[in-house]
């Protein structure tokens, strides 16, 4: 799989991030969004794969593109057999969010990126939009620190794994009301807290790297962005646990229904019975294969954002794989028309 997508893909997120970029700090979010999600969709297309969109444009509109079980690449095409060759025509599962973190390329905040994770059919946790509670942490906390412990029982373990104190973890809580006491509970136990305003996806995937400065991702954002991220951290060996959460008196914010009851019977009708169920990483992403692709649009903790220059633009993605077992930091130059100018720096 990586061997036929790796390139394409990162084109993908690349030109994806591109378009959005464009719109960054002019404080319209949905337009930031669309143009993420037009791109992402057109190179999508031009790739031979059978693809299908297991996470995307929301379940609850009906969003012309991207939707759920839409199916991509060229590939997929009724006639796909007299072009494609057996490779190509094997079918797999798409998770995408084109503009993660709409809201910071609006405002021109750090940390947005466009985003995808591919799995062979099934391997992908089908997550309804729904909220989730996310446990993130280090490789070396694979396992160990665990999403039914309080925070600071979790805070022990991290700092015995990592071998630093408590006051020098960081860790990155989403800045919500529903977070008060996690976060008050984070700074007595004595760790330092990194408020974000949106994009969990970065944040979770930052902690599986060392060097970012962020050592664990605690609380609740979108379930969406949960599959996403343990994706990446299931293809580099971190740690990601995810919980479904549906009870709107938790969440205090709309992305569920007001009824308790009624988002139970709407997960159920999802064939999703085991409500509380704790999902690992291995179960969220669980195919044979994983990959995650990223590109930044606002630069972050992970990559440079998209820079443009007279002849194009310059970005970074990023490519972590479970097959190759790597984590590829991809520099590229666009170049548009005729340049008289390629930037290098
Ligand atoms: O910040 C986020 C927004 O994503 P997007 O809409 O693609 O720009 C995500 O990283 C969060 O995981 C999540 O969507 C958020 O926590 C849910 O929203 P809220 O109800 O405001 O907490
Ligand atoms: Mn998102
Ligand atoms: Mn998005």
């Amino acid at each position: 799989m990586e061997n036929t997508l790796g390139l394409e893909i990162i084109e993908v997120v690349e030109q994806a991030a591109i378009a959005s970029a464009r719109w960054m700090g002019k404080g319209e979010k949905n337009i930031a969004d669309q143009v993420a999600v037009e791109a992402m969709r057109e190179r999508m297309n031009k790739i031979y794969m059978r693809g299908r969109i297991v996470i995307g444009e929301g379940e609850r509109d009906d969003a012309p593109m991207l939707y759920i079980g839409e199916e991509v690449g060229i590939c997929s095409r009724e006639d796909a057999k007299d072009f494609c060759n057996p490779d190509e025509l094997v079918e797999i599962d798409i998770a995408v969010d084109p503009c993660e973190g709409t809201n910071l390329v609006a405002y021109g905040q750090p940390g947005s990126m466009a985003v995808l994770a591919i799995s062979q059919k099934g391997g992908l946790f089908a997550a309804p939009d729904f909220y989730m509670k996310k446990l993130a942490a280090p490789p070396a906390a694979k396992g160990k620190v665990d999403i039914d412990k309080s925070a600071t029982e979790n805070l022990k373990i991290l700092s015995e794994c990592l071998g630093r104190s408590i006051e020098e973890l960081v860790v990155v809580v989403m800045k919500r009301e529903r977070h008060n006491d996690l976060i008050k509970e984070i700074r007595e136990a004595g760790a330092r807290v990194q408020l974000i305003s949106d994009g969990d996806v970065g944040a979770a995937v930052s902690c599986g790297f060392a060097g970012t400065n962020i050592h664990c991702l605690m609380g609740i954002g979108a379930a969406p962005e949960g599959v996403i991220s343990a994706a990446a951290m299931r293809a580099m060996g971190g740690h990601f646990q995810g919980q479904l959460i549906y009870d709107p008196e938790v969440v205090k914010t709309g992305l569920i229904g007001e009824s308790k009851q009624a988002n139970i019977e709407r997960l159920n009708s999802m064939n999703i019975t085991d409500i509380d169920k704790v999902y690992d990483a291995h179960e969220l992403a669980s195919g044979e294969t994983v990959l995650f692709a990223a590109c930044g649009i606002t630069s972050g903790n992970l990559m440079q954002g998209v820079r443009f220059f007279s002849g194009g633009a310059r970005t970074q993605s990023l490519v972590i794989s479970n097959q190759s077992k790597s984590a590829r930091f991809v520099d590229t130059i666009h170049m548009s028309g005729d340049p008289k100018v390629v930037q290098l720096h």
